[in-house]
């Protein structure tokens, strides 16, 4: 089974991934990781992300083991992420990766921005997880915050904004909706809440009922 999850920056997808992949017993994968790496690479190699080659030859040697790097989260790589992100030919670098990783046998949750459109389109179960930018500034600002980073709501409000914009009109595989998605608004939605709805969805799309706990 392959639970496919998309959804703008800081709308709660790898809080909940992680917890319905623990659920169903299922690998996981934030391939925003995968992005947020090669931004990291690509200046650890003295390039600008702005520059396609220099990407595409960071996401051509980038090593998974290292997708745990605390320092992936911090703010201007997030930012970075979604230049080299633009590139189509560094989306075609991490393609392969990311599909073997979808066809373990144990199966897999994997979120992104293009999993239920372009890297699994034949999902089990493909969710779209989104909330106000507002809601997902605050999200991301306390996140921050409680990470000892020295930012505003909205400093963090205009990097969400930016990096929507950027994620969404990009002309390769843009943020968006698969036809078949699941909407899942968590606007109004604790952690907890937010994963029951997911389960209900799932669960009823698999045809069980009632194994949220
Ligand atoms: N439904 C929710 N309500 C409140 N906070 C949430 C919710 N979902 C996630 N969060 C918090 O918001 C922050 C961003 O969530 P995260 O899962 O990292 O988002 P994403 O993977 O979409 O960027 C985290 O600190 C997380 O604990
Ligand atoms: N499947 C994916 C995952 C991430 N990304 C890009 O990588 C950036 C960082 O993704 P992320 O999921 O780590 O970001 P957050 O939602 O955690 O802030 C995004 O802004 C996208 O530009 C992508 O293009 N496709």
């Amino acid at each position: 089974m392959i639970i496919a999850v998309d959804g703008p920056a800081a709308s709660g997808k790898g809080t909940l991934s992680k917890r319905v992949a623990v659920h169903y017993a299922l690998a996981y994968l934030d391939t925003g990781s995968l992005y947020r790496a090669v931004a990291r690479d690509t200046v650890i190699a003295g390039g600008d992300p702005r520059d396609e080659d220099a990407a595409v030859a960071a996401a051509e040697k980038i090593d998974p083991d290292t997708l745990e790097d605390p320092g992936l989260r911090a703010r201007g790589v997030g930012e970075a992420a979604s230049i080299v992100a633009a590139h189509a030919k560094v989306r075609t670098a991490l393609l392969a990766y990311q599909r073997s990783f979808a066809k373990q046998p144990a199966g897999a949750v994997i979120d992104g921005r293009d999993i239920g459109t372009v890297i699994c389109p034949d999902a089990t179960v493909k969710l779209f997880v989104t909330a106000t930018p507002e809601e997902r500034a605050h999200r991301r600002y306390l996140q921050l915050i409680d990470g000892g980073v020295q930012v505003t709501e909205d400093e963090v409000l205009a990097d969400i904004r930016r990096r929507d914009e950027r994620d969404q009109g990009r002309e390769a595989a843009p943020l968006l909706k698969a036809d078949d998605a699941h909407l899942l608004d968590t606007t109004n939605l604790s952690i907890d809440a937010a994963f029951k709805a997911a389960i209900d969805v799932i669960d009823a799309a698999l045809g069980r009922t009632g194994s949220a706990s």
